[in-house]
């Protein structure tokens, strides 16, 4: 059973074991979250290639040895060796976070099947029964979410944001952040307006 959060990774240590197609699908899903990135594998795909070229990650070009986990808050146990990546499981200790790439059973985490829309991020889960079923219910999904969400998360930051400042009694606040998620500010840029006008 897994109990999901969303991490904020900016400055974390992430050690991805293995430099092949999986690690880089894992990796193309880090490297805009501010953290730093080491990737321990004697070859890595083009794109990995050009991500180390950039400084995006940092590639040690070599085996794993049992150090390498050291002070990292994720580990990515993701070679194409059942041996090594048992072998990168063992070496993390117990309130370490790895994904084991060919065993569940193995990883304290999960990769969920996300999309975005701006701030919206909705992920699907079948906790390994069927990752194409993720898949696919995420390409259903992403039809009900038109761009337009973008802006319309943004207003409802900004919106939030002057509610907090305004102070006002619980029963009020909670009344005018209700209000916010009508459908007619989900879709009209006007109504929007209208609202921060009923600020002044
Ligand atoms: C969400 C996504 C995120 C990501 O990692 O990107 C993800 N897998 C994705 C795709 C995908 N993975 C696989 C296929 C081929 C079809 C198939 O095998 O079914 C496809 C489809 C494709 O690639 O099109 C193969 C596969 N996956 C795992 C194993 C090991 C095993 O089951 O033993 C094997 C067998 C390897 C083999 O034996 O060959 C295990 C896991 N994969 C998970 C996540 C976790 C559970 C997620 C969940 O159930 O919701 C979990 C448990 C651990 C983890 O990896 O985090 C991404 C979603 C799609 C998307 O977002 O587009
Ligand atoms: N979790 C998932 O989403 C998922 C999806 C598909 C496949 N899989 C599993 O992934 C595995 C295949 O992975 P792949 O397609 O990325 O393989 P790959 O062959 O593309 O890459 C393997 C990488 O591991 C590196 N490596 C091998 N031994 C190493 C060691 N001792 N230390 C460090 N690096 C080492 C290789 O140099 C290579 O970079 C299979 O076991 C499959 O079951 C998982």
């Amino acid at each position: 059973m897994m109990y999901p959060v969303m991490l904020n990774l900016e400055n974390k240590r992430i050690v991805v074991v293995g430099g092949g197609r999986i690690a880089t699908k894992k990796i193309l899903n880090l490297v805009e979250q501010k953290a730093k990135i080491i990737v321990v594998s004697p070859t890595l795909t083009e794109e990995l290639q050009s991500f180390a070229q950039q400084k995006k990650i940092e590639w040690y070009p070599r085996y794993f040895v049992i150090e390498d986990v050291k002070g990292a808050f994720l580990v990515f146990a993701a070679t194409d060796n059942r041996e090594v990546n048992e072998q990168v499981k063992i070496s993390c200790a117990k309130d370490q976070l790895v994904n084991v790439i060919d065993e569940p059973s193995d990883s304290t985490f999960y990769n969920m099947a996300v999309f975005e829309r701006g701030l919206l991020k909705i992920a699907i889960s079948t906790e390994g029964a069927s990752p194409f079923l993720a898949k696919q219910i995420k390409a259903e999904l992403k039809g009900f979410f038109d761009d337009g969400y973008e802006e319309y998360l943004n207003f409802l930051l900004e919106a939030r944001i002057k509610i907090k400042e305004l102070v006002l009694d619980e029963e009020t606040k909670r009344a005018l952040l209700l209000e916010l998620v009508n459908e007619k500010y989900r879709n009209n840029v006007e109504d929007r307006e209208q609202f921060f006008k009923g600020f002044r």
